[in-house]
This record gives C-alpha cells, sequence and structure tokens, in this order.
C-alpha cells in the first residue's frame, strides 16, 4: 500500500495565493455555462445509450452500426455525430427485428476480423435489405452485405492493409438516378485506407460496381433504387481522403435528418455523475494528461468539492512531469490534488517482466493499490465523520476501451484484445472503487472539444496524449531505474528539439522507444560501442484509432540523432519507426 505522501500541493491557495480557488475558478473546473448549447430532452427521458449520448438526441431517428467485431464501430458512429446526425452502435447478436424495432434511419454494417465464408461468421440476414432502410456496409459489412444478396467474397491472397489508391468506375447518369450517391463529387483517384484479406470478387445482381482499387476489383458497390451502399475501405478514419464524404453521401443521399450536435455531451454526463454518485466523496485519477483534466472538469462541475483528485508518481514519468502537474496543472485548475509518491511499488512490481500484457497488468494493479491509499489517507484526514471514497474517476476513453477487448454492450465484446490500457484491461479483479468514467464513449477530439467548453485552458486542452503506464512500455525489456533513466534523457532530447522546431501540434505524440534487450556495435572516439538502440516513433492521429508516421525534416532528425548519441552516453544508435497503424500500433507495447 502507497502512502499520500506530498499532500500540501493539494491547496491551491497555499500555492498561489492570487490563484482561482476550486469554487470561483474561472477557467479552471469550475466553468461557465455553455454559450449554444443545444436544447436536450429531460435527462432520463430513454433507456441508456450504449454510448453515453446525450438525451435531446433520443429524439432522432437513430443511425445503427452493426458492430462486427470492429476496431472502429464507435469511430463509425462518431463519423455519423460528425456528420450531425444521431448514432448508436449495437452489437452484431441483435435480430433483423430488434434492429428494425428501433425505427432506424439508416444502418451501418461495421468491419470486423471474421471471413464472411468461414464457420460461426456473423452474417446479415437477408430480410435487412428488404425492409427499406437505406444500408451501407463497412469491410466486412461490405463483403456481408455482397455475400448476403447473391455476390461472391474469397480470399483472393491480395491483402491490403494501410494507404491505397481507389479508382473510382464511371457509373451512367439517368434522369431517374444520377451518378454514383456515395462517390459524388469526389475525385476519380482518391487515397483510402484499408485492412483487409478477403476481397468481393462479384458484386451481388442490382448493384453498380462503383470503385475498384488494386487489390479489390470491388472496392465499392451500390444499388441506388434500394438505398444500398457498400465499400471496402474504411471511410471512418481520416486516412481516407474522402471519408467523410462518403459517410455525408450516403446519410444525406438516404434522407437521414441532420441537426444532432455533441454539445449536449456535457448536460448529460454531469446529471449522470450526479445520479451515480450522490453525495458520496470521489477521487480522480488526475496525470496532466487531457482526458483526466476534462474527467475531473466534468465531476467537478457536477459534484464540485466532493471530489479530489490523486496524481500518482510512478516513476516512469518524463523529465519535469511529476513538477508540471504538482505545480502549474495545479494553479492553471485550482484543483485539489493528493500526489502519491509510488516510484518503489511500481519498480518492485515490474521487476523481471518482460512481457508487454503482464507489465500493462502489473501496471492497472499498482495505480488502484495507489488510489486505494491515497482513499484511505483522505477517510483518515476527514477523521470520524468522513465517509468511505467509494468512486474512482478515470479518464478512460473509447480507444482505451476498444484495445482492452472492453465490452461496451453489457458484458459481451466481439472486440479482439489488441493490449490492455492500465484503465480498463489492467484492473485488478478485486477493484473494490465503482467506477465513474464520463468520457468512455468519446475520441479525443470530441474529448478536447468538451474540454475547451468547459473552459479549461489551452495548454492542457492541447496537450500531446501520454499513455499512463508512461516509459514502462517504452522499455522493450525489463523495466528497471538505470534503463529509465536512459530513456529519460534520450525522450527530453526529443521533446526539447521537437518543441523548439515549433511541432508540438503538428505530431499526435512520439514516443521513444528503448530496445534495452539489442545491442548494436558502434564507433565513438575512435572506440568501440555496444550499446542500445532507441526508436523514434512519430506519429500523426486524430483519434489514436488509426495514425500515420510524421513525415519529420531530416535535419530535425539529424540533430535528434547526434544530440542522444553525443548526450545519453548507452544508446549508439537512432532509428526511425515508419509504420502506419494498422498495421503496427503507436506503443510498441
Ligand atoms: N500518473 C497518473 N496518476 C493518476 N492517474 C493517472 C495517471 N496516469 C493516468 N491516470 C489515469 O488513467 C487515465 C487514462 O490515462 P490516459 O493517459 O489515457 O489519459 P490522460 O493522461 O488523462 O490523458 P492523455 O491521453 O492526454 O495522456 C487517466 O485519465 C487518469 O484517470
Ligand atoms: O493511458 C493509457 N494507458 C495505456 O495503457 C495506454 N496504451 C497506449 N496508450 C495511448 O493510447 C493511444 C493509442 O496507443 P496504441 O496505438 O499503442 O494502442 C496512444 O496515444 C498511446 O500513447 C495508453 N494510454
Ligand atoms: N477490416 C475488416 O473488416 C476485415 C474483413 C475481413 N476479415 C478481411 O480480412 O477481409
Ligand atoms: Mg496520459
Amino acid at each position: 500500500m502507497s502512502e499520500p505522501t506530498r499532500e500540501a500541493t493539494g491547496d491551491p491557495s497555499a500555492a498561489d495565493p492570487g490563484a482561482p480557488g476550486p469554487d470561483d475558478a474561472p477557467s479552471g473546473l469550475q466553468a461557465e455555462p455553455l454559450p449554444g448549447q443545444r436544447a436536450a430532452a429531460a435527462p432520463g427521458a430513454g433507456p441508456a445509450s450504449v454510448d453515453g449520448l446525450p438525451p435531446g438526441a433520443r429524439t432522432s431517428r437513430p443511425v445503427l452500426v452493426v458492430d462486427y467485431g470492429a476496431q472502429y464501430a464507435q469511430l463509425i458512429a462518431r463519423r455519423v455525430r460528425e456528420a450531425d446526425s444521431y448514432s448508436e452502435v449495437v452489437p452484431a447478436s441483435a435480430s433483423v427485428a430488434e434492429l428494425l424495432a428501433r425505427d432506424p434511419a439508416a444502418i451501418i454494417l461495421s468491419g470486423g476480423p471474421s471471413s464472411v465464408y468461414a464457420d460461426g461468421a456473423p452474417l446479415v440476414e437477408a430480410d435487412l435489405f428488404e425492409a427499406g432502410v437505406p444500408v451501407l456496409g463497412i469491410c466486412y459489412g461490405f463483403q456481408a452485405m455482397a455475400r448476403a444478396l447473391g455476390g461472391d467474397v474469397a480470399r483472393t491472397g491480395l491483402r491490403e492493409y494501410g494507404g491505397t489508391d481507389a479508382q473510382l468506375e464511371p457509373v451512367q447518369e439517368t434522369d431517374a438516378a444520377p451518378g454514383s450517391v456515395l462517390l459524388d463529387g469526389q475525385p476519380e483517384t482518391q487515397s483510402v485506407w484499408m485492412s483487409h484479406g478477403d476481397a468481393v470478387r462479384s458484386a451481388p445482381p442490382g448493384f453498380t460496381v462503383t470503385a475498384s482499387t488494386p487489390g479489390a476489383p470491388v472496392a465499392a458497390f451500390e444499388d441506388r433504387e434500394r438505398r444500398l451502399f457498400g465499400v471496402q475501405w474504411h471511410p471512418e478514419v481520416k486516412h481516407s481522403t474522402f471519408g467523410q464524404q462518403v459517410i455525408e453521401n450516403f446519410l444525406r443521399g438516404s434522407d437521414v435528418p441532420a441537426g444532432w450536435t455533441t454539445a449536449g455531451v456535457i448536460d448529460e454526463q454531469v446529471e449522470r455523475i450526479r445520479a451515480q454518485v450522490g453525495d458520496a466523496r470521489v477521487v480522480c485519477g488526475l496525470s496532466g494528461g487531457v482526458d483526466s483534466a476534462v474527467a475531473a472538469a466534468l465531476v467537478q462541475r457536477a459534484v464540485g468539492d466532493q471530489l479530489t483528485c490523486v496524481f500518482v508518481d510512478h516513476g516512469l514519468l518524463r523529465a519535469g512531469e511529476a513538477e508540471q502537474v504538482e505545480r502549474d496543472y495545479v494553479e492553471a485548475t485550482g484543483v485539489d490534488l493528493v500526489v502519491v509518491d509510488a516510484e518503489t511499488q511500481f519498480l518492485a512490481a515490474l521487476a523481471g517482466v518482460t512481457d508487454p500484457e503482464e507489465k500493462r497488468k502489473a501496471i492497472g494493479r499498482e495505480f488502484i493499490r495507489s488510489f486505494e491509499g491515497a482513499a484511505a489517507g483522505l477517510v483518515a484526514r476527514a477523521g470520524e465523520e468522513g465517509a468511505e471514497v467509494r468512486f474512482l474517476v478515470q479518464g478512460t476513453l473509447y480507444p482505451d476501451v476498444v484495445e482492452s477487448g472492453g465490452a461496451v454492450h453489457g458484458g459481451t465484446s466481439a472486440t479482439a484484445t489488441i493490449k490492455s490500457h492500465h484503465n480498463v484491461g489492467g484492473l485488478p479483479d478485486d477493484l473494490q472503487f465503482e467506477l465513474v468514467e464520463p468520457l468512455r464513449t468519446l475520441f479525443k477530439d470530441e474529448v478536447r472539444a468538451v474540454g475547451a467548453e468547459l473552459g479549461l485552458p489551452e495548454a492542457i486542452v492541447a496537450r500531446q496524449p501520454f499513455p499512463g503506464p508512461g516509459l514502462g512500455i517504452r522499455i522493450v525489456g525489463e523495466v528497471t531505474r538505470e534503463r529509465l533513466e536512459v530513456l529519460r534523457a534520450a525522450d527530453a532530447v526529443v521533446r526539447e528539439e521537437l518543441t523548439e522546431a515549433g511541432m508540438d501540434r503538428s505530431i499526435w505524440q512520439c514516443p521513444v522507444v528503448l530496445l534495452a534487450d539489442v545491442r548494436s556495435v558502434g564507433v565513438q572516439g575512435d572506440g568501440r560501442t555496444y550499446g542500445h538502440p532507441v526508436v523514434l516513433r512519430p506519429v500523426s492521429s486524430d483519434d489514436a484509432m488509426t495514425a500515420d508516421w510524421s513525415r519529420l525534416p531530416h535535419d530535425l532528425l539529424a540533430r535528434i540523432s547526434t544530440r542522444i548519441t553525443n548526450e545519453v552516453d548507452e544508446v549508439n544508435r537512432v532509428v526511425l519507426d515508419v509504420t502506419s497503424k494498422p498495421p503496427g500500433t503507436i506503443e510498441w507495447e
């Protein structure tokens, strides 16, 4: 158990008498009412939606996204919301009758890991296409639609992962039907993002093929009369250049009403938090990052001083980070903060551990032990009248849940576990806290928008993400204090140079990874070295679900490489990771 050891920073007036306190912070965690907030129906007007959308949204007919185990199902719903239409994700186990009972304005069939011709693959019942509801199939959903309606799907041996050029096919225009609905207004060749090994070999009867790629001769099709559409690529990822337009063309071409916005999320979540927490005391894991800052701001708005934030200094932080949270963050937001010094416990838990998932679980467990220690400290501080702390607020986002293979449909999940994020899949089984996670169904850019509306300072809202397990998942091999020091020094050089080059906003983040179990021969000062490589992993992304490697200027890379090999003794080689996501992930572990 860890003890809260550096509690003094918790009082903002102690840190700076002029700083606004929790009750009057104008730009901090207590923010002004939102301008232009969309009118929402009374809270609780409908059943809890799977993605926590505002109640007002439920007055619209939904665009249902049927989830076949896609990494991107929620992202599809998110893009529909971005097109101002209300959307919810539903599991593939929902029957056609259940889907239609929701009176959907349209249905989107997601991608998924299965092959439509394999035993046990989730299939689409052909009745769905007879109901007069417009349908868009994406990747697996496209293949499933093709198969259900009499097309041919097979493993062709032509796999496509990452960026590809799609060639639009000419579509005959008639008076009754214009050219392609889905690809209307788009250039003949466009860059699309793909992730498939199967392909549609022939479109079903009645469908027109509207695009092809080198690996997918039938890369898009549509039956304009029945309003059935499909694409092999992923229009929901930002790396598909005209992806959003594909989705908007589908929605508007299918007469799905626009008018839903995400602004109501704040009101909805504040209501939910009040209902969940009542007058109980709450701790919030605060990292200095965007997500926990926004989560804390929402909870602060909902239950005010029932909230205490807990920052865990686990020894896996970057240079200067603990100070930044303890001083700058408290000053900017006026939050009530307890700091837990838990380096010893975390390093002990990581001793001898090299497997990435084991590391993540060990870190997740230690986080909870630290929160428990802090909660016990709070109870002791409050004396007799201090009730136990039952609730833990985390800034969990939807990508954390998806990658952890998390269940968003009440227990079952078809999503593969990519990595256990410490705050989701890494949580210990004996967790005693009830979780409060107001951002669990949102993406980073949505969270940033919520944070900005709540009045959080730009410096916090625009920060690059940094994973909770910190440098612990950027050392490939065992994590030790010495290795952490090496990585911290290399990372500090990279961050300094990126800031100096003015690139903090143009890249999403730039993990620096120490290959601690790899050595290579170098020559320095006429002598032989046998040191470790570090990997630079600069990426661009909008939501961390997909990413591309950032093309950093060569002279900047050269400066970083020279400085690291000069300044960090143990490192004699600097390499650049040029892998997109997929197939790579952003972090190496
Ligand atoms: N050092 C820490 N101390 C306390 N809580 C933490 C710490 N690191 C992470 N957490 C908790 O885990 C959650 C998930 O971490 P994550 O890094 O995804 O979010 P974040 O740090 O809030 O935002 P960002 O993605 O911008 O880094 C956080 O929102 C926070 O609740
Ligand atoms: O708080 C976190 N806890 C974790 O366990 C974790 N793992 C990855 N990340 C961050 O999530 C985003 C996607 O990362 P990956 O492509 O590596 O999955 C990137 O922004 C990563 O930095 C984490 N954040
Ligand atoms: N991303 C997907 O939906 C993939 C669909 C199918 N499993 C394929 O490999 O082609
Ligand atoms: Mg973080």
